[in-house]
């Protein structure tokens, strides 16, 4: 839903809106999590969203999969009322969007194959082989070596998971992927090569990304527009930039802290150019 409200998007103009949260309130009995929270996320775009530990992040990210039921207000996703589908619609929807649970969370008693291959079985009626070569093929994108294939979780390094966590996600080829805290417990490095990874993803096939993160490196070197999540709602959004002169005490400390002021200060620039190649 294009609207003529200020998108904050980088560029200043009206975006493609994938996802469209508008007033949502989340409580589990007395304890209000969400409240009035809205959002838009654009086609394209890597977002950042933050928030101190305990903010409602995870709960917001359950409450746009479905998975979390909601007290109040609007969730569109292409488009679509979440509260107005049928059951064939939230299939479809479903299989438009990849979700990367934090920790990878793989199926341990199945290889990385068949990790990949679950979401093939769960909404798609294909031939063993076609399953085999496409699943093979997303090994391949997010960088894995083929005889990943048979490995087990079990078997592989964290960055690894990752990756075939990433495999799975892009399983039925989503139009949005949720990342819940991609780069945690990775090394830098490993961590800065997930970041890249998610970028080329981005812009080779245009995926848009909505990333939960604690890491300052991924949100000043791949994320087009960060939103910050505060006293329940989102409450600053915009491009790294824009969050570098922001007063507001949270965000303040977060984006121009102790630890945030060790960031190379020329990776900023990145985020005037969205969908720039990494
Ligand atoms: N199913 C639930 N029932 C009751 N309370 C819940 C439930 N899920 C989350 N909460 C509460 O909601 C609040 C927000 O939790 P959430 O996991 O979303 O935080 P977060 O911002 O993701 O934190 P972190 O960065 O530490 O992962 C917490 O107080 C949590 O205890």
């Amino acid at each position: 839903m294009a609207t003529s409200m200020d998108t904050g998007a980088p560029d200043g103009t009206d975006h493609d809106i994938v996802l469209s949260v508008r007033g949502v309130k989340v409580a589990f009995g007395e304890q209000v999590v969400l409240d009035g929270l809205d959002l838009d996320v654009y086609r394209g775009e890597i977002l950042g969203f933050v928030g101190a530990s305990g903010a409602g992040k995870s709960v917001l990210l359950r409450t746009v999969l479905g998975l979390n039921k909601k007290q109040a207000g609007t969730i569109r996703l292409f488009g679509v009322d979440l509260d107005n589908v049928t059951d064939q619609e939230r299939v479809s929807l479903d299989m438009r969007m990849g979700m990367l649970f934090q920790h990878g969370a793989l199926f341990s008693g199945l290889t990385v194959i068949e990790n990949i291959q679950v979401p093939m079985r769960e909404y798609l009626d294909l031939p063993k082989p076609l399953m085999n070569e496409l699943a093979r093929l997303k090994i391949e994108l997010v960088g894995l070596p083929a005889n990943a294939a048979s490995k087990y979780p079990s078997q592989l390094s964290g960055g690894m998971i990752k990756r075939a966590a990433l495999a799975r996600a892009l399983s039925l080829d989503p139009a949005i992927v949720f990342l819940d805290e991609p780069t945690s417990g990775l090394d830098p490095i490993g961590a800065a090569e997930f970041d890249e990874l998610v970028a080329k993803l981005r812009d080779t096939m245009g995926l848009t990304v909505y990333m939960v993160t604690h890491d300052l490196d991924s949100l000043f070197s791949v994320c087009d527009r960060v939103a910050v999540l505060g006293q329940k709602r989102v409450l600053v959004e915009g491009p790294v930039s824009y969050m570098l002169t922001v007063e507001e005490p949270w965000v303040k400390s977060y984006f121009r802290g102790k630890r945030a002021r060790q960031i190379d200060p020329a990776a900023h620039t990145k985020n005037h150019t969205a969908g720039a190649a990494s």
